[in-house]
């Protein structure tokens, strides 16, 4: 049976441990499980998350997203299904599961499935929870979604270093996290910050992506390091963490994410350029980590 979903959610009637265990046998459908974290609100976190999403879609693999952001939740607007109904259909148990509105991109991509707090909460309301509602309703994403089998499951965190996104951390067992940020000084001290919470949470791969690199002057062509330059690098290089890449400045950017459209889509741009070369850089590093972890599993079983 499908219905459809109220818009809020049932926070008070679910017990703790069920839910853990359904998303502990979901996310064994996941290959890659991807965190996009910032230390600092504004500096195009959720941009990051919705094009690694669909530079990965075009390429053909399955990707999921899920925006955890409850306080600025923009991914469902990014890819253009915000007006989605959210449909839910009764399980075995008698629960129903949510199933994520999805968008193809007029079959540009393979479907991205997304999930947001932004469809269950009515969207001209301040969501004024404490920490730990939050958690269990991002829980709730994870787990009382319909998800499948996914080759990468995104998830867009709210900006900042919170209690939520180190309990969701511990319950998820993430293979990555990416932390984004722009080129100043202001940005860097807090995404130091981020860095240091996913190497204490044992994240095996971590990466800082600088966005908003520089602008290239579409009169003159000229460079313009706005933030300043070399930050993102430099971080990576003092954490001892990888540097996945720059993001330039894009005017079509914004006017693609307003109107619901990933920049990656518009192949012809350098945003779209720089972020297919840094999917390409974050596939074969996930890919190499999981070939020596699948030849040392091996070899203990030979031992
Ligand atoms: N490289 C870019 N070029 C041009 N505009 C960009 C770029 N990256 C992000 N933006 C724009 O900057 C604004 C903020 O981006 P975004 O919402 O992704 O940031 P965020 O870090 O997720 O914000 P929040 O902290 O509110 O969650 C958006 O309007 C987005 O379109």
């Amino acid at each position: 049976m499908t219905i459809k979903t109220p818009p809020t959610l049932n926070i008070a009637g679910l017990g703790a441990d069920p839910l853990i265990q359904r998303i502990n046998e979901k996310q064994k459908k996941w290959k890659y499980k991807i965190a996009v974290l910032s230390g600092k609100g504004g500096v195009g976190k959720s941009t990051v998350a919705v094009n690694l999403a669909a530079a990965l879609a075009k390429k053909g693999y399955f990707v999921g997203i899920l925006d955890a952001d409850i306080h600025g939740p923009n991914v469902a607007k990014m890819l253009g299904v915000e007006k989605a109904d959210v449909l839910a259909e009764r399980m075995e148990d008698g629960r129903f599961e949510m199933i994520p509105p999805m968008n193809d991109f007029l079959g540009q991509t393979t479907p991205i499935k997304v999930m947001s707090m932004g469809f269950l909460v009515p969207k001209d309301q301040p969501i004024i929870w404490r920490g730990a509602l939050v958690t269990k309703a991002i829980k709730q994403l994870f787990g009382d979604v319909k998800w499948g089998e996914l080759d990468f499951m995104i998830i867009d965190f709210p900006p900042g270093t919170g209690d939520e996104i180190l309990t969701v951390t511990q319950t998820l067992h993430l293979d990555a996290a990416i932390i984004v940020t722009t080129p100043q000084e202001v940005a860097l001290l807090d995404t130091g910050k981020a860095v240091n919470m996913m190497k204490r949470m044992e994240v095996p791969y971590i990466a800082v992506v600088e966005n908003m690199s520089y602008l290239i002057c579409p009169h003159c062509g000229n460079k313009i390091d706005l933030f300043g330059e070399g930050g993102g690098k430099k971080l990576a290089q003092k954490e001892g963490v990888d540097f996945l890449g720059k993001i330039p400045i894009d005017l079509k950017a914004r006017e693609a994410s307003d109107a619901g459209i990933p920049i990656v889509l518009y192949e012809d741009t350098m945003a779209a350029k720089a972020f297919m070369e840094i999917v390409d850089k974050l596939i074969a590093k996930l890919e190499d980590m999981k070939k020596d972890e699948e030849e040392s599993t091996e070899e203990s079983k030979e031992e």
